[in-house]
């Protein structure tokens, strides 16, 4: 039900887990069915969730054990539920879908890519211990089956042994999937003789993080965790400038200039407290799954896990005003009009349990893609210009990274990322490859606004040099 593609979603089946369960029974009276049994059952699954007061919660929530497990009980109680109520009737009662089978998996998955990710151990998983941040522990080995078999899907053959060493039932698909790792394992380490000298040997060596990700992969989840190097001849030419601001929250603000060519910035404090809960809140009713692809083929995928929104200038003063605000900051023509706009409405985007956008390119390089666009949008050239509005406060996780500049933008609440996603000359800047990091702890929305090749020329002129960069 895309349930763990964005904490709003996740957020709404606790809010309403009281009103979820009142229904439910209603419904078994209903039927004259003997509610006793299966309340009790639902009851114990959602003890741990009802102690918890209301100001614990959104803490709670922000753990990524604690939701796994918070989408698990939902999904086992939806699961039991079929062959007794009409759950589609429920869901239409309640206004919420609960999550099934993909929700339940796909945040397993995102408990595994945040582990390979943030180097996060199983043994700390397994207790809920994240980064000195306690939550619920993992203890169903039905769920440390569930680990492993997708730690395999997500190449990670060491993460999926460990999972597999905490299951004292042995049973046959359990065997099996034990072999099915040992296998990839001493393929790896080049271990040899029968089953269990393989094991001792393998036992002997640090195997936990063994995967098969490719270089790029690999240089992604090192740029997420902060686990790069950037080169002193590079540094000396970053700085950081204060600029007065026109309308900004405080006089002043702050740039800091991540990269010089292609031009990658962060601002700080160009957004309120106020503004950024006003765009969560007006975004969130007309969120849905956010998709990858083409002209051809949009759809969803693990590469973006996240629900996204849209939100016009024309219809909300708040968004017309931040629209000039971008355009105070960036020197760009950031004015909405209906038709040739030189810049897109925002898009406000809330991430899930483990959510991420893996590297991409935020222009569209397809002419069908920009023919097939808004008519606001038509003749507008491609994206040459990304500004994204940091909404809320990511604890461990969810910067923005560029693999091929080696960038690591933060995602500092109230500021906002910028880059160049153009050359000066108008040719696409692959070097911009970037990616939103899994978010860990916390909970990460961000808002986008596309600036647009048409409306510029005054702006960021054309330059006379074709080699000119930015400065
Ligand atoms: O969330 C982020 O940090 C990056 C988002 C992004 O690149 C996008 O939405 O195109
Ligand atoms: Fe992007």
């Amino acid at each position: 039900s895309d349930t763990f593609t964005s904490l709003s979603s996740i957020k709404q089946l606790f809010y309403k887990e009281g009103l979820t369960v009142k229904t439910i029974e209603e419904m078994l009276n209903s039927q004259q069915l003997e509610s006793n049994p299966f309340m009790k059952s639902l009851h114990e699954s959602l003890r741990e969730n009802q102690q918890l007061k209301d100001e614990d919660l959104e803490v709670h929530l922000h753990h990524p054990t604690s939701t796994f497990l918070l989408i698990k009980g939902w999904y086992l109680a939806r699961k039991n539920l079929q062959s007794l109520i009409d759950v589609n009737a429920l869901e239409t009662k309640i206004g919420l879908a609960l999550p099934d089978l993909d929700d339940y998996t796909g945040s397993a998955t995102a408990i595994i890519r945040i582990q390979k990710t943030h180097r996060i151990s199983t043994d700390h998983m397994r207790i809920g211990l994240v980064n000195g941040k306690q939550g619920r522990p993992i203890d169903d080995e039905n769920d440390m089956v569930v680990m492993a078999t997708q730690a395999m899907a997500l190449r990670c053959p060491g993460l999926a042994l460990k999972w597999l060493d905490g299951i004292k039932k042995k049973s046959l698909s359990v065997v099996k999937l034990k072999i099915e790792i040992m296998e990839k394992i001493h393929e790896k380490l080049g271990c040899s003789g029968d089953a269990e000298e393989i094991e001792r040997c393998v036992k002997q060596r640090d195997f936990e993080w063994l995967s098969d990700d490719r270089p790029t992969t690999i240089k992604y989840q090192e740029l997420c965790r902060g686990d790069m190097i950037v080169e002193e001849s590079k540094k000396s030419l970053l700085y950081c400038r204060y600029a007065k601001g026109r309308d900004i929250p405080l006089p002043i603000y702050k740039e800091e200039v991540h990269n010089v060519d292609p031009h990658v910035a962060i601002f700080y404090d160009v957004i309120s407290d106020a503004e950024a809960d006003h765009i969560i809140r007006h975004a969130f009713p007309g969120m849905f799954r956010g998709l990858v692809g083409n002209s051809t083929l949009r759809q969803s995928s693990d590469q973006r896990i996240s629900k996204v929104g849209w939100l016009f200038d024309n219809v909300d003063t708040l968004i017309k005003k931040l629209s000039a605000r971008i355009g105070d900051v960036t020197g760009l023509n950031t004015v909405y009009t209906p038709v040739r706009s030189p810049v897109e409405a925002m898009q406000v985007v809330n991430y899930g349990i483990g959510g991420q956008y893996e590297p991409h390119l935020d222009f569209y390089e397809d002419p069908e893609m920009l023919k097939n666009v808004n008519p606001s949008l038509q003749d507008t050239g491609d994206r040459i210009s990304t500004f994204l509005f940091y909404l809320s406060r990511v604890h461990l996780g969810g910067a923005t990274v560029f693999p091929k500049l080696n960038v690591r933008v933060p995602p500092v609440k109230n500021g906002a990322a910028f880059w160049y996603n153009a050359r000066p000359n108008g040719e696409h800047d692959k070097r911009t490859l970037h990616a939103g990091c899994p978010v860990v702890l916390g909970e990460k929305w961000v808002a986008n606004k596309w600036i647009r090749e048409r409306g510029q020329e005054f702006y960021r002129p054309c330059p006379l040099d074709k080699e000119a960069i930015d400065g």
